[in-house]
């Protein structure tokens, strides 16, 4: 019989049915291994909720229509379905087989597209039509089953998780991160603890990050400005052993409860950031999304990162707006006490901030006046998957990495500036490449970014950005380093939208491999991916390249190579030759 109660009208089963649908049309569904879905046990929800919370809802499927009004009206926005438990239980399960198959390794990372979400329930009430809080217990569950010792959760979602703040707000083992339409606690949750202040309790004080949209309208270089400046810095720091995303989509364009202009393809660079972390171990879970169109572009744009495709190019950005800054200044200084990763807070806002009076952002207003429905944007650009990943031209004797086709081998030049103008050349000459970007490395740690502007090739213009960084000692200070890639060269390179990054690596420069794994891994989320590396170790040269990733390893008579472990892209085993 009809559910004579208003059913919800947002959260609509086709909002799992378009995602699926648009995975199997992209040929992504494909390119995945389905994982069985499973109900929760009794046991799997006690780690987050009460024992007389789940015994009540327990009862809903035998309630009438009447009691199942009465029942939904103590908690506030949510709906009641005599289903609803065994939908709510499968969402919690399957949330589990994935980090079942994350943690024990059988793939790297996944998606769970389930429904009800869960980052609104609390331990003892549903919410936001959130019945058990699925990304909550999945955090417990992988820290009781698997030793998780860190977990990281990040919150896209255009909502406060509410429930998930409670749940770990005194607990430093678990950093939660979420950003959410606030509009200075005018909108829904409408909570005092959604601000930025929120930083929470005891031991847990510094591991939770609330990051107000205080406006609506927010745009794709707002959300990386954040992810930079805010995000990274300390998830780098806190160095999870897994990651989850409240992957809500409802921070996309076209979406009634958000009413943001970020675009599907932001999402592709959120998951490409955060594939570096906890050694690829991403769980992806979803929350909300209720704008059908930008909800499964959203999901396509998410799945394809996560099989390690390259992400597209990042639309025309510019800085993030003034009420970002503010924003991040505000929960920079918040947390300024409890992380070590801190630019000057004054030098962040004062460059982003000569930026944003130039924004001229498209008027949220203008967007307002316009029905969710009749919001337009242009599909996500098509993303290359390469035939080939990794081709790699070796000197004879030298066996082919695993994964990589062999093909004939470069001759090798006997300079390093030859190659790489010789190379550079033959990109640009190639066409494939418009505007590249040099990052000499000569040592360890950036302190000074300096971009120089160069013409070197009058068939084609070619800009070559020429980052010479100078840096003190050795590879000791790595949160420097880091904090410089994230908080200098990132926001640059994304601005500045390059056709290929060249990253070079000179001798004695000191840099650990766990660093150069890391920047070489965050910088192919620019350039579609197109990357060319020179590894100046010493010796001969051969090159790897694909047409996605380009590798050019200097080395030396010994062959003193790398394990470079790409979580993003693909395990290239370098081989050590004595
Ligand atoms: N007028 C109150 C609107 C409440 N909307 C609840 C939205 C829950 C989103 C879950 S992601
Ligand atoms: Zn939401």
């Amino acid at each position: 019989s009809r559910f004579c109660s208003p059913a919800c009208k947002i959260e609509v089963p086709e909002r799992l049915t378009v995602s699926h649908e648009a995975l199997v049309r992209t040929g992504l569904a494909a390119r995945c291994v389905s994982i069985a879905v499973r109900e929760a046990t009794d046991e799997e929800i006690l780690l987050v909720h009460s024992e007389e919370y789940l015994e009540a809802v327990k009862k809903t499927p035998y309630m009438t229509l009447e009691d199942l009004m009465a029942f939904t009206q103590q908690y506030g926005d949510v709906y009641f379905h005599p289903n609803i438990y065994h939908c709510a239980k499968l969402a919690v399960g399957a949330t589990l087989q994935l980090v079942d198959s994350v943690m024990t390794g059988r793939v790297r990372n996944g998606i769970a597209l389930v429904r009800p979400p869960g980052h609104h329930s609390q331990k003892s009430a549903a919410s936001g039509f959130c019945i058990f809080n699925n990304v909550a217990i999945g955090a417990r569950y992988a820290m009781q089953k698997y030793g998780a010792k860190r977990v990281l959760i990040v919150d896209w979602d255009v909502h406060h998780g509410q429930g998930v703040q409670y749940c770990f707000e005194d607990d430093p083992n678990v950093l939660y991160f979420s950003w959410h339409r606030y509009e200075h606690q005018n909108f829904w949750p409408n909570l005092r603890e959604s601000d930025y202040d929120s930083v929470g309790k005891e031991k847990g004080a510094g591991f939770n990050i609330n990051v107000p949209w205080n406006k609506v309208g927010m745009e794709n270089s707002d959300y990386l400005a954040v992810f930079f400046h805010v995000l990274l810095p300390v998830a780098y720091e806190f160095c999870p052993d897994l990651v989850l995303v409240s992957a809500g989509f409802d921070s996309a364009i076209g979406d009634p409860e958000g009413k943001m202009c970020a675009t599907p393809d932001i999402f592709a660079h959120l998951t490409h950031l955060l594939m570096n972390l906890a050694g690829g171990k991403l769980c992806a879970v979803l929350e909300g999304g209720y704008n059908l169109t930008s909800l499964a572009q959203s999901v396509c744009q998410t799945v394809q990162t996560l099989l390690g495709d390259p992400a597209p190019l990042p639309a025309d950005l510019g800085g993030p707006c003034e009420s970002v800054l503010k924003s991040i200044h505000c929960v920079r200084s918040a947390h300024k006490q409890y992380w070590s990763s801190d630019l000057p807070a004054s030098e962040l806002s004062a460059k982003s901030l000569k930026v944003a009076e130039q924004k001229t952002g498209n008027e949220p207003e203008a967007q307002e006046q316009r029905s969710p429905e009749e919001i337009v944007w242009p599909e996500p650009p098509k993303r290359l998957c390469p035939p080939v990943r990794t081709a790699v031209a070796l000197p004879e004797g030298v066996a082919c990495p695993d994964a990589c086709k062999r093909c004939s081998s470069a001759e090798a030049p006997s300079s390093l500036y030859s190659l790489s103008l010789h190379v550079l050349c033959e990109c640009v000459c190639a066409g494939s490449v418009c505007r590249i970007t040099v990052s000499l490395y000569i040592l360890v740690c950036v302190i000074v970014c300096r971009a120089v502007h160069v013409l070197i090739c009058v068939c084609v213009c070619v800009c070559v950005c020429v980052c010479v960084c100078l840096a003190p000692q050795g590879c000791s200070d790595v949160a420097g380093f880091m904090q410089a890639v994230l908080g200098l060269l990132l926001p640059l390179g994304y601005e500045y939208n390059p056709g290929l990054v060249l990253l070079v690596r000179m001798p004695g420069s000191g840099v650990c491999e766990s660093v150069w794994q890391q920047l070489a891994g965050l910088l192919q989320g620019l350039a579609q991916g197109h990357t060319l590396v020179l590894m100046q170790v010493r010796g001969p040269v051969w090159v790897k390249y694909s047409p996605v990733n380009w590798w050019m390893c200097i080395q030396d008579q010994n062959w003193q190579l790398c394990k470079c472990t790409n979580s993003c892209y693909q395990q290239a085993e370098y081989i050590r030759y004595s």
